[in-house]
């Protein structure tokens, strides 16, 4: 199943540096390995803003919440989950 997840990212802004650093470390690493596993489908910055708009591809709601309660980042995030389904007019084949 694919969801678009949009994601805000709100750092408190009395986060120590070296705290914020280290997240977002963590966070990118764990975000490059979920896509070299074809789970994070997509991962673009809304131009302007601390945020993002991405694809996941996991096999239901279930697992989709669990990895992105996981995120080390999620007690920071405001999330938006919508479930996407294929459009008749599409012409890709990889869009399920
Ligand atoms: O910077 C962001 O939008 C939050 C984020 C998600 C994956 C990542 O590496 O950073």
């Amino acid at each position: 199943m694919l969801f678009k997840v949009a994601m805000t990212v709100r750092l408190p802004h009395d986060m120590p540096r070296a705290q914020a650093d280290e997240l977002k470390s963590t966070e990118r690493a764990v975000a490059q390995q979920l896509q070299r596993d074809g789970t994070w489908r997509h991962l673009w910055r809304v131009a302007g803003r601390y945020a993002n708009v991405s694809i996941f591809d996991v096999a239901d709601a279930d697992e989709l919440h669990a990895l992105l309660t996981a995120l080390p980042l999620f007690p920071y995030m405001d999330i938006e989950v919508e479930a996407l389904c294929r459009h008749p007019s599409s012409i890709h084949d990889d869009d399920r």
